[in-house]
């Protein structure tokens, strides 16, 4: 992919991402599921040193510069499209809390991954009218981020599985382009039910769309824990038992999700990491075993503190009346829609 004859796109681009909420329980570094809450990030070339500015979530903390993740994410994808690295100027506005179990750090990666994509004119990954190669935006981004479990949702919307294959049973290197590897928005009436995506460097994910019902919450806390500290804190080594519980819990749970709500509280048990991780978020542990005594799904969305609640009927008011509902603590209840589009250019219109 030389990048002698690309030409850039005049004007600025935006792109749209989604929140995320990964392993929904028992599905580590595997499940996901896509909520609307967006950041939105423009980009468009610049004469100079490249620009960032940020409103919203991390205006205070985030570095301006080349450390930024969206602007090292497209610093990433013009060099391995080869292309030389632009001039950018970029404002972020972020709605999407940090650090959270929320998928923050994946919907930077693929604004960044689709920016990129995106002021090139008919490039590998954003192509003609703006269409978005979703399984290269895909493979990149899950590169970059290291696990697929976000970055998936984040890209297909929906609930997802992701993989990635080892090299007896996943081809290699990226997929090749055709006209059917691009995708633009997409409608409800014309998805169909379950997509395989096979992305490129053995990334994959399998996208499925989950019962109209599913209502999610998420009780999100002031605090903040680092993925990669969360991550520090599980075994190399867990008991084959513990597995084996926690592999059918994970396929009942796709049984749930595709519209059996009545065994969510059984399919979202955990044994890989929960417990694991609950000294470094102890109030996140309290929450998630009183809702499941009162009969609720919940479970720690992502690496944490956020608790989810796979939510339906009339879960929402029973979340509100736990104690995560009182007034003066120091929880946000809130209720998301899930996200059925994934990652999209939003402008220029075409
Ligand atoms: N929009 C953004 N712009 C720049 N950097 C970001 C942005 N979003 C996240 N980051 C970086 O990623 C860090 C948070 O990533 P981390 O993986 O720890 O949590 P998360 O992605 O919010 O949660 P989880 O992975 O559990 O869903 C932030 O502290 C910041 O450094
Ligand atoms: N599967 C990841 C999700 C957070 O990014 C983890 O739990 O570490």
């Amino acid at each position: 992919m030389g990048g002698a004859d690309r030409t850039w796109r005049e004007g600025p681009v935006t792109v749209r991402v989604p929140a995320t909420s990964a392993n929904l329980g028992p599905g580590f570094d595997a499940l996901g599921l896509a909520l609307a809450h967006y950041d939105e990030v423009t980009a468009e070339l610049s004469p100079g040193p490249s620009t960032v500015s940020v409103s919203g979530e991390g205006a205070d903390s985030l570095p301006g510069d080349d450390r930024h993740l969206v602007l090292r994410t497209m610093h990433t994808v013009f060099d391995t499209l080869g292309v030389p690295r632009p001039g950018i100027a970029l404002r972020c506005v972020n709605r999407i809390p940090h650090g959270r179990g929320l998928g923050s750090s994946a919907a930077a990666i693929v604004a960044g991954v689709l920016a990129a994509g995106a002021l090139l004119r008919d490039g590998p990954l954003v192509g003609p009218g703006l269409a978005v190669a979703r399984e290269r935006v895909f493979a990149l981004a899950a590169d970059i981020e290291g696990h697929p479990d976000n970055v998936a949702p984040c890209v297909y919307g929906g609930c997802t599985i992701a993989w990635r294959g080892d090299s007896t049973s996943e081809r290699s290197g990226p997929s090749p382009i055709g006209a059917t590897d691009f995708v633009r928005g997409g409608s409800e009436e014309t998805k169909p039910r379950w997509e395989a995506q096979r992305g490129g460097g053995g990334w994959a994910a399998a996208r499925f769309e989950p019962f109209a019902g599913l209502s999610p919450v998420l009780c999100v806390p002031e605090e903040r824990l680092a993925t990669e500290r969360a991550r520090g804190l599980l075994p190399e080594r867990v008991p084959h038992a513990d597995a084996a519980f926690t592999a059918g819990r994970a396929a009942l749970l796709v049984a749930a999700l595709s519209g059996r709500p009545e065994l969510l509280l059984a399919a979202t048990e955990d044994r890989l990491h929960q417990d694991y991780r609950a000294s470094a978020m102890p109030a996140t542990a309290a929450l998630v075993a009183e809702l499941r005594k009162r009969g609720l799904p919940a479970v720690v969305s992502g690496a944490g503190p956020s608790v989810l609640v796979l939510a339906s009927g009339e879960d929402h008011s029973a979340v509100r009346d736990s104690t995560a509902g009182e007034p003066g603590t120091a929880w946000h209840i809130s209720p998301f829609a899930v996200d059925h589009t994934g990652a999209l250019v939003t402008s220029p219109d075409v």
